[in-house]
């Protein structure tokens, strides 16, 4: 019998709601495996948790979490108790950073019964290589003076080792999907770190010479996001570019609620991190809409990652069959809640055993 230990933090707000309901899921993938075992440990690490101790986690947070197999994780951030970024930076990038996940990938495509805003998305497919460790995202600047004196300096750091990192992170994806990648640039606007950026990523490219490239500036690339979705296969982009660009792909497909994501750990120091690309949706928190299929894909991400890709299609086309039969929450034009989308997937789960 294969057992994973996993971490669970469901975090903040709808968190709370979606990690219980995959965890539940995960549990009945692990009864039709019949080899697959989850041992989950629950931790309580979150805004509120930061009220009661003064940090979104202990000392030795990390001590406690570096020996799972991963960390399942819902969303962090309540404004009305903690500034966003307190909370983001004292669990969400403090994990991302410190276990050295400095890939983060996020897929996009067209799901069975979900209605993409676009009126024609065509049958896109498509993942976002994020940057997941330095870029836009850095602690490096400060603040000085008062008033109408004040200042505001913010650094991006981008270092050859980590750019090169995701973008051979991209081509390698790239040469088992279409053999394409795309990167996002800005250097028509950024004259220090994006011709840089675009000169790693012309010499990376050389080394994979069967694989396809193009370049586009963010804004456009934006807009081909919406205007030609199926355009694209993989896509490398910075932090920022990368965080933006996959709310977007969110959306193209219908809703940021079904959006998975992995923080992924590639020298094997550290557990990996599965977290859906939204929020803690304050808007929404306790009404029993959110969906449930953003946490639940991304627990597919899971076992893909621990070689259980198998089962992981299952999942993924179990979620589709339940989609497809309009079994859907509010943000993608339903009337389920997240229990009986998450109750009606685990139903069709189960009749696979
Ligand atoms: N990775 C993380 O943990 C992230 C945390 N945050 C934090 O979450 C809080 C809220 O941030 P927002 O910018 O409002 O982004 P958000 O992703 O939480 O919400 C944006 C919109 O999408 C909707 N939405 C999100 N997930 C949904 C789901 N599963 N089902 C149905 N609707 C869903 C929300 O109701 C809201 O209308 C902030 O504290 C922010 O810092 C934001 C983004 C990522
Ligand atoms: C912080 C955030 O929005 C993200 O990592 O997606
Ligand atoms: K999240
Ligand atoms: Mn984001």
């Amino acid at each position: 019998m294969k057992q994973l230990k996993i971490a669970s933090i469901p975090g903040d707000g709808i968190g709370k709601e979606v990690v219980p309901a995959a965890i539940d899921v995960l549990k009945a993938v692990s009864e039709v495996h019949g080899g697959l075992q989850f041992e989950f440990t629950d931790f309580p690490y979150s805004c509120e948790y930061y009220l009661e101790h003064g940090a979104m986690m202990p000392e030795d947070g990390l001590e406690r979490l570096k020996d799972f197999d991963s960390i399942f994780l819902g969303a962090v951030g309540n404004e009305k108790l903690v500034p966003d970024h307190v909370s983001l930076w004292g669990l969400l990038i403090k994990l991302r950073r410190e276990f050295e996940q400095q890939i983060n990938i996020r897929p996009a495509k067209v799901l069975n019964g979900i209605q993409s805003p676009l009126v024609n998305p065509k049958d896109f497919d498509l993942i976002v290589v994020r940057e997941n460790s330095e870029g836009e995202y850095s602690e490096v600047g400060g603040r000085i003076f008062r008033e109408e004196d004040e200042i505001a300096i913010q650094n991006n750091i981008f270092s050859r080792k980590g750019t090169e990192r995701a973008m051979h992170y991209a081509f390698d994806l790239a040469s088992k999907r279409n053999k394409h990648v795309t990167s996002a640039t800005k250097s028509n606007g950024i004259v220090h770190s994006m011709p840089f950026w675009d000169e790693v990523f012309q010499d990376v490219a050389k080394q994979y010479p069967e694989i396809g490239t193009d370049k586009q500036h963010i804004d456009a690339l934006t807009a081909f996001f919406v205007t030609h979705p199926d355009r694209f296969d993989v896509i490398v982009a910075s932090n920022l570019f990368g965080d933006i660009l996959t709310d977007l792909g969110a959306a193209v497909m219908g809703s940021i609620g079904i959006a998975p994501a992995g923080n992924i750990n590639v020298n094997g120091k550290y557990p990996s991190m599965f977290e859906p690309v939204h929020g803690s949706a304050p808007d929404i928190i306790g009404k029993g809409v959110a969906n449930p299929i953003g946490q639940i894909w991304t627990a597919k991400m899971m076992l893909d990652h621990h070689g259980e890709d198998e089962i992981g299609k299952v999942l993924l086309d179990v979620v589709e069959s339940t989609t497809a039969d309009g079994i859907i929450t509010p943000d993608i034009g339903g009337k389920h809640s997240t229990q009986e989308v998450t109750d009606e997937i685990i139903k069709r789960l189960k009749a696979k055993a």
